[in-house]
């Protein structure tokens, strides 16, 4: 492998040779970036795909991102939708999160508000998903169990600025039973990659989220929402204020 070529990671590059090797169908898994505004949702989407790091604020319009990974030999088409941390109305974050299949929730360790933001937050995924499931029960397969999320703190880094402890994070994913990460989009380049990989490491193996029968119905409806949110496609976009 070339080691100076620009790459975003060893672990989710799909290079040709490796393509080849892959015997099964991609996928596509949708995942939504939940938060409060200016925790830092845009950056940790940007670094991931791209490497780079944004400084500068700069409040976000929604946006699909579209990526390519493979994890333990399977190849995922990733759409990442990066939602506006600003105040929306309920339908349309309704819509997002029927949009989704799993999903990341951040706060920023300087800003106890958008800590205390998150479990309305999970709780809002847990409920729609539920009620677009239909209520059904007993049916086998992911549409049943509630979707992947991974509780996010960010701004690490801000350690003078800290307002929330890691214990304190540690004990509501513990008690929402979610999974927890801190890291740093700002230094951290390995440790933003991996809260994608473990998140789509969470996605059961059988389930082709993106055509099981439930998530169809809930594209229906929320298609034409979300077709209004622009897409980049694969590639670094370039804005200006991104470091290196
Ligand atoms: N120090 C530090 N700053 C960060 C980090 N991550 C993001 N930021 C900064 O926080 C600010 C907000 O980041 P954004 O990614 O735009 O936040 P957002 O959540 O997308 O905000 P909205 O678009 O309003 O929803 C920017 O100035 C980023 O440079 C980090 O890990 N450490």
């Amino acid at each position: 492998m070339d080691k100076d070529k620009p790459t975003m990671s060893t672990h989710f590059v799909l290079h040709r040779n490796l393509r080849s090797k892959v015997s099964v169908l991609p996928r596509t898994l949708r995942i939504v970036i939940l938060g409060q505004a200016a925790v830092g949702k845009t950056a940790m989407v940007v670094r991931f795909i791209t490497r780079r790091y944004i400084g500068e604020y700069d409040p976000t319009l929604e946006t699909i991102y579209k990526h390519e990974v493979c994890i333990a030999g399977d190849v995922l088409h990733l759409e990442i939708l990066d939602t506006a941390g600003q105040d929306e109305d309920a339908l349309q974050i309704e819509e997002k999160i029927k949009w989704g299949d799993c999903f990341l929730v951040l706060y920023s360790v300087t800003d106890r508000c958008s800590f205390n933001e998150v479990m309305r937050l999970c709780f809002l995924v847990n409920h729609i998903h539920a009620s677009s499931s239909g209520g059904r029960r007993g049916g086998a397969g992911a549409a049943d169990q509630p979707p992947p999320i991974m509780v996010v703190a960010n701004k690490k880094d801000l350690e003078c600025d800290r307002m929330v402890s890691q214990q304190e994070g540690e004990g509501l994913a513990r008690a929402l039973k979610l999974s927890f990460r801190e890291i740093s989009v700002r230094d951290g380049l390995d440790e933003t990659a991996a809260v994608f990989h473990a998140l789509c490491g969470q996605i059961p193996q059988q389930a082709d989220s993106s055509s099981s029968s439930s998530a169809l119905s809930r594209r229906r409806v929320v298609s034409k929402l979300i077709e209004k949110i622009p897409r980049i496609p694969s590639g670094p976009p370039q804005y200006p204020g991104w470091q290196l």
